[in-house]
């Protein structure tokens, strides 16, 4: 069975939540990636998403969009990320994602990417502008490797389209929270509690709500509604601060809450 599916399997019996950060592969060099992976997996992340840097992110908002420059700036390729993946994973026992846009896994060579990041321990991808119409592309080669992809579902897309992604996947359904980028919100749409609702209902797989979720009583909120939050900008804006404490209060949000659901 996948990492994922386990993972999922577990908190599902000991009424968990999931807490899954996403950070900036090569952002403050490349061997940073490893002592955030090791520090993340001790401060209790389900998961862990892994940005590749890329010169042309179009989901991306400021802090990540910065992100990516810098670690690019420090001449992180995705050859690089790969090989860091591949040293730690024996001693990471949590899964680790990749998140990348179609361009680079093209320029790679779709069969040759995907091999490479099984060969290095990958459970999951996540593509955020490739629609399930174009998938096909990779999904092949995904199912060989055993690495499950992650789509998204948005606020804007429609029931029958949000079910029939749901049914595809078997790890978890990636519910974008917002209109636009990624990037922290001081509010959310008085509707989002309610479509989470729906999108929990039409899935047979885990949701997971990502995009603007930055503090402790957002994770809070949020998990009421699905069963768990990614958080991305906020999480390098706080690895970048050196901010380790208030990484550890917002996983730890998700747990305190969880357990008195
Ligand atoms: O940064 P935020 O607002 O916390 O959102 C999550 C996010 O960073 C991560 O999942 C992500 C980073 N880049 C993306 C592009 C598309 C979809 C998702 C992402």
């Amino acid at each position: 069975m996948n990492r994922i599916e386990k993972v999922f399997q577990n908190l599902q019996k000991n009424n968990q939540k999931a807490f899954v950060p996403y950070i900036m592969a090569g952002d403050g060099g490349i061997d940073s990636l490893k002592e955030k992976i090791t520090f993340l997996e001790k401060a209790g992340a389900t998961a862990i998403e892994i940005g590749i840097p890329f010169s042309d992110p179009v989901a991306d908002g400021p802090v990540i969009q910065q992100a990516g420059i810098r670690a690019l700036k420090e001449g992180t390729t995705l050859k690089d990320v790969v090989a860091a993946v591949a040293e730690i994973r024996p001693i990471v026992h949590i899964p680790l994602l990749f998140m990348t846009y179609t361009n680079p896994m093209m320029a790679y060579g779709f069969e040759q990417f995907i091999k490479d990041i099984e060969a290095s321990g990958i459970d999951g991808l996540i593509v955020p502008d490739m629609p399930i119409e174009q998938e096909e592309l990779i999904v092949p080669y995904l199912e060989e490797a055993h690495i499950e992809l992650i789509r998204l579902v948005t606020l804007q897309s429609p029931l029958s389209r949000i079910e029939e992604i749901a049914k595809r996947g078997k790890g978890f359904v990636y519910a974008v929270t917002v209109n636009g980028i990624t990037g922290a919100r001081s509010s959310f749409k008085e509707e989002l509690g309610a479509h989470l609702k729906k999108v929990k209902e039409l899935s047979p797989i885990p949701v997971l709500a990502g995009f603007g979720i930055s503090f402790p009583d957002q994770v809070e909120e949020m998990i009421t509604y699905c069963d768990g939050v990614i958080v991305g900008s906020k999480m390098i804006e706080l690895f970048d601060k050196g901010d380790l404490q208030s990484i550890v209060d917002l996983i730890d949000a998700s747990k305190i809450r969880a357990s008195q659901l």
